[in-house]
């Protein structure tokens, strides 16, 4: 469907996007309405500053010239329920503690990008849910409908959207507090670990690790060095540009450059469902200065990723561009080297990341949607192996995680095994690594990333 027609004074050469087919929006059945919440989204001031999106720009361009790891993670599907501290806190503990382990067992400068403040709208396989012969409209995110399984709840409500910047900016204003304010100082790195460290073998193993670091620094201290980097964190916020009448709606032009921005996060990215080439959201993409990633799938063909880079980085500008490629454990190996080959010799500087969660989906006999901790890491491995073997740099790592002690993906140093999915299976969308299982793939990807 076609884009709700925005402020064409904010949008300098119009809204390019609007009149090309547009894949996996909502069915909003009141229009009116929508065109009022567009229109309050409009007045509404930025989530995030354009300076700040050049910055990570610039960070991502380290990546893709090969000096830095980039670092992204968080929640499939953030939901509004779970605004809270304490899950903001587990979730940015988490990612901390994990560059902290990249960081140093890696000896990489890692930049850190949560899958938060925004992550509210998922793209589906299918349009309808059925179940005890109930068919409902799918559930397609918080920023869209509701998760319980009612008529009611699944009717698309365009005040959602109103929702959705809200719970953003209250989830990035505690996250810049945190990184900013003293929590992610580096000397806390035992701090972040206190509830974990006795009941865990990957708490155990970072409390090691955080012992290190201390004396690393206290050495550093005692020979009068201290930055100010051990003090604050560079931070930065992300999620998918799906919804576009949202996205539209926080596009506005940098007044310092007259470039159009979408303020709604740092990075956004376009996931493999959206990618296509005559649409909407790479037409979207391509008009804004944020750094851009795009999901590549299995199917994704060389001349694809040539196309996407002709579209989204002409000027071929290291940092402008992340491929995040989700092959599958099964197919890394195959799929990736032509895609990585053909892009280096066309002389773009993409920055490669890998997803080692969306290909390795399977639904277990419980009719858990789960993953294998095995196959994140064998796909991440694989990953590995393909750029070693091209020369090229393996940049980085995109996970979906969780801070709190889910039971969602099978496998891990603290096995989690299929008969534990229920005990807690809360996520709204597809399985996240808990807080072990994603600490222990930072050991494990640190490993790989120091034997490259
Ligand atoms: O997070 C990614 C997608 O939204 C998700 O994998 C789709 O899941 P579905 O196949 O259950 O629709
Ligand atoms: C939908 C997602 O992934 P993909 O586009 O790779 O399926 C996602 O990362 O939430």
């Amino acid at each position: 469907m076609g884009l709700v027609t925005v402020n064409a004074e904010t949008h300098a050469g119009g809204n390019t996007w609007q009149d090309l087919p547009a894949a996996q929006q909502p069915d909003w059945p009141d229009q009116e309405a929508l065109r009022d919440v567009i229109a309050e989204l409009e007045s509404y001031p930025p989530l995030v500053f354009a300076g700040e999106c050049d910055q990570l720009r610039e960070r991502l361009g380290a990546v893709a010239r090969g000096e830095a790891f980039l670092l992204q993670g968080g929640d499939c599907a953030e939901a509004f329920d779970a605004v809270s501290a304490e899950h903001i806190r587990n979730k940015l503990k988490t990612l901390l503690q994990m560059g902290a382990v990249l960081t140093y067992a890696g000896s990489v400068p890692v930049v850190k990008v949560g899958r938060i403040a925004g992550q509210y709208s998922k793209p589906r396989s299918k349009p309808t849910e059925t179940r005890d012969g109930v068919t409902l409209p799918t559930y397609r995110g918080d920023s869209v409908n509701g998760f319980e399984f009612t008529e009611a709840a699944r009717i698309p409500d365009p005040q959602r959207l109103k929702r959705m910047y809200h719970a953003s900016a209250a989830t990035l204003n505690l996250v810049r507090a945190f990184t900013t304010g003293g929590y992610a100082d580096l000397r806390q790195v035992h701090a972040w670990n206190q509830d974990f460290v006795k009941s865990s073998p990957s708490g155990q193993r970072y409390e090691a690790l955080a012992r290190e670091i201390d004396r690393a620094m206290n050495f550093m201290n005692a020979c009068g060095v201290n930055p100010e980097e051990f003090r604050t964190v560079e931070f930065y916020a992300s999620h998918e540009a799906l919804v576009l009448d949202y996205e539209s709606s926080l596009t506005r032009v940098d007044s310092r450059t007259g470039n159009l921005y979408d303020v709604s996060g740092h990075m956004v990215w376009i996931g493999e469902r959206t990618r296509q080439l005559d649409g909407a959201h790479i037409e979207f993409a391509s008009r804004i200065r944020n750094p851009i990633g795009v999901k590549l799938g299995p199917t994704t063909t060389a001349q694809d990723a040539l196309t996407l880079i002709e579209r989204l980085d002409p000027e071929r500008e290291p940092g402008r561009l992340t491929f995040i490629t989700r092959m599958g454990a099964d197919k890394v190996r195959d799929k990736l080297p032509e895609l990585v080959e053909k892009v280096t010799a066309s002389g773009a500087q993409v920055a490669w990341i890998c997803d080692p969660m969306h290909g390795n989906t399977f639904e277990a006999a419980s009719g858990h949607k789960t993953r294998r901790f095995d196959d994140v890491l064998d796909e991440v491995k694989g990953f590995f192996e393909v750029h070693k073997s091209l020369g090229t740099h393996p940049g980085g790592i995109h996970v979906e995680l969780t801070g709190d002690d889910v039971t969602e993906c099978v496998g891990g140093g603290d096995e989690i095994f299929v008969d534990d999915l229920h005990q807690r299976y809360e996520t709204a969308c597809d399985p996240r690594l808990n807080r072990s299982q994603s600490l222990d793939l930072a050991f494990l990807v640190a490993e790989m990333y120091r034997d490259q």
